[in-house]
Parts: structure tokens; sequence; C-alpha cells
């Protein structure tokens, strides 16, 4: 990443640092083995969008190897990182999130999750520049679909609602459209020239996709908006996976669960590492509410569309609007 000068600092978002609520008693906390886990997830999604599981069954050691490769990845020569981007949206890309003017204190790495895909040419280059970073990814990132295949049962099960693979087969499919992204984001530069401010690292915003499942290192900074309108700061465990629901799980849930805005904050001292599995359906799966979720008299909160048309729609869009506007049946937003 290329080093930031300081009159450059003024092109990042510096929001005046406020004191978050701290979530350390709030979080809700997901035991997979644990009997009520199913209850407890449809809780947390009601509440928040957004929970921590542990007793996930994904070894450490796939974390602890695929950070290990990541963080030789951004250590290269900024021109080796340039050879595997710009994103398009996949590949390698530094403080410009998205096509359309966001940008924050982040580098970053975008990967498709589907081999069905057509390869790409930036991540032929990445494919080339380390078999061992290759094999950490794949390995890590199927551990971790299971885990959200898993979560996504016992979702529908606490849900009421059948088949239990209702959720998670768009999941499964071959061609469900998910992605992966690996995020880098360095210490804040100059802590002094902040002054009290706070450095964006990543802009506020929902996650398109049905389920997102991020696992950091031990620096924290990610925060949640909750219910009251005060953003909660998330404390770092690296052992554990946090979830949150996205737009499409909030649109087949038809509003009862909400996709959780969600942004991160530079550290003045760590770097932090983020590793994220983005669950999406296939391109053309209609995304609706599931018809058991409909109360009798209440009607669909959204009009259809297929996750392409979504998809498209939230390419065109900044990272903080408010995406499932345009696809509501009463446009308040
Ligand atoms: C500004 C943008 C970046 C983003 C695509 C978008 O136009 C709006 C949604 C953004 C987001 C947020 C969650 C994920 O990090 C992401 C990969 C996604 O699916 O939607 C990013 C997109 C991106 O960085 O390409
Ligand atoms: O890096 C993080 O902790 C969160 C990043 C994020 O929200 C995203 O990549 O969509
Ligand atoms: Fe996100």
């Amino acid at each position: 990443m290329v080093v930031l000068s300081q009159p450059a600092l003024d092109h990042f978002s510096l929001p005046k640092a406020c004191k978050p609520t701290s979530l350390l008693c709030g979080i809700p906390v997901i035991d997979l083995a644990d009997p009520e886990a199913k209850n407890l997830i449809v809780k947390a999604c009601e509440e928040y969008g957004f929970f921590k599981v542990v007793n996930h069954g994904v070894p450490l050691e796939f974390m602890t190897r695929l950070e290990a490769e990541a963080v030789k990845f951004f250590s290269l020569p900024q021109s080796a990182k340039d050879n595997v981007g710009p994103p398009d949206p996949f590949g390698y890309g530094s403080k410009r999130i998205g096509p359309n003017g966001d940008v924050g204190w982040i580098e970053y790495l975008l990967l498709n999750t589907n081999s069905q895909i057509s390869s790409h040419k930036h991540l032929a280059i990445f494919q080339e520049y380390s078999q061992n970073f290759r094999s950490a990814v794949d390995e890590y990132v199927l551990a971790v679909k299971k885990m959200a295949y898993q979560v996504l049962e016992l979702m529908a099960d606490g849900l009421r609602i059948e088949p239990r693979n209702v959720l998670s087969r768009l999941l499964k499919d071959d061609k469900s459209d998910s992605c992966f992204r690996l995020n880098h984001y360095p210490p804040c530069p100059d802590s002094q020239a902040l002054n009290g401010r706070n450095l964006v690292g990543f802009g506020e915003h929902t996650d398109p996709q049905i389920i997102s499942v991020l696992r950091s290192n031990n620096t924290s900074g990610l925060q949640i908006l909750l219910k009251d309108g005060t953003w909660a700061s998330v404390p770092s465990d690296h052992t554990s996976f946090f979830l949150n629901v996205g737009d499409a799980l909030q649109v087949m849930t038809n509003g009862r669960f909400k996709s959780v805005k969600h942004r991160v904050f530079a550290d003045t001292n760590k770097s932090r590492i983020s590793m994220i599995y983005f669950g999406g359906p296939p391109l053309s799966e209609k995304i609706a509410p599931l018809p058991k979720l409909v109360e009798k008299e209440e009607e669909s909160l959204y009009k259809e569309f297929t996750w392409c048309e979504y998809k498209k729609s939230a390419y065109k869009s900044r990272l903080a609007d408010y995406r499932l506007g345009h696809f509501e049946k009463t446009a308040a937003h």
C-alpha cells in the first residue's frame, strides 16, 4: 500500500471519535453444539443481524495458515500486488472500494469462490504467485462454507421452515455466487494527525449477500450499528467467527432479520487482517420472502427480483447507500 503523506489523510473519512457502546456484554455468542443454538441464532438475527460463533469446527490452523499467507502477500512490493489488480470486482485493490468513488484505509484481495465461473486473468496471476496461498484459501473456504451451511440449517430449524436446506441449498449450489475477501488495514500512519478522529478503513455498509462469515486477527476496529442508532465496537477474537445477515436474507425473511450496517476503523498501532466469506445465491435465483415467513394477512414487503438484478443495482451504488430501497414495495427511502 502506498505510504500516506499527512495532507493525503484528508482524502479519507475522518469521523470524530465517539464513545461507542461496548459490546462485550451484549454480543450474542452461539455455541454450535448447544441444543438451543437454532433458537438463539434466530433471536440474534432478529435483534442484531449479527452474532459470534464458537465451537464451529473450523481448525484454528486453517485460519492461522491463511493469515500468514495473507500477511506475506500484503508485504509484497506494491508493483507485485498491482499485477493482481485493479479489482473488477475481483483482484487486488488498494484504497478504492467498489467502482463508485468510495475510499478507505485498506488494501484487499477479492476472489470468486466458484470455480465454475470462468477463471479471471488477475486470479491466474494470483494462482501463479503462490500455490501455497491458493491452497490455504481453498482449505479455509471449504471449512467455512460447511460451517455456514450448518448455521443456515439451524436457522431454518429455528424459523420452523422446511426443508431445512431451504437457505443452505443456495450456497451449496454449483452456481452459487459467493465470494471471498481478504482485507488488510495497516495501522494509521500518523495517529497524532488524526487529532482524536478515526480513520475509516471500510465505510459503513450492509453486505448484499445471504450471510457473511468473518474472521479477523486480534486487532479490533469492526463496529456494528445497533437498533437504537448507536455504533458498538466488536471485541476481536481470532478463534471465533462473526456472522452477519446480508440484504438477501433480510428479503427472504420479509424483514424479520435485519441486514446489519457495519464499518471498520483503522487501528492506531496494529494491522488488522480480516477474511470474509460472502455466501450468495446463484445469479438466476429469484429473491423473495419464503412463503412460510409471510403471515396470512401480511404481504411481501419487497418487489420480485433476481440476485443478478440486485447485484447489478448494488454495483451502481455507493457503499453507504440503502440498496434495498429500490426493491421495497413502498419506496420509503
Ligand atoms: C461500493 C461497493 C463495493 C461493493 C460493491 C459496491 O458497489 C456496494 C457493495 C460493496 C460490497 C460490500 C460487501 C462486500 O465487501 C462486497 C464484495 C460486496 O459484495 O458488496 C463489496 C463490493 C466490492 O467491494 O466490490
Ligand atoms: O474487514 C472487516 O472486518 C469487515 C469488512 C467488511 O465489512 C467487508 O469486507 O464487507
Ligand atoms: Fe461488510
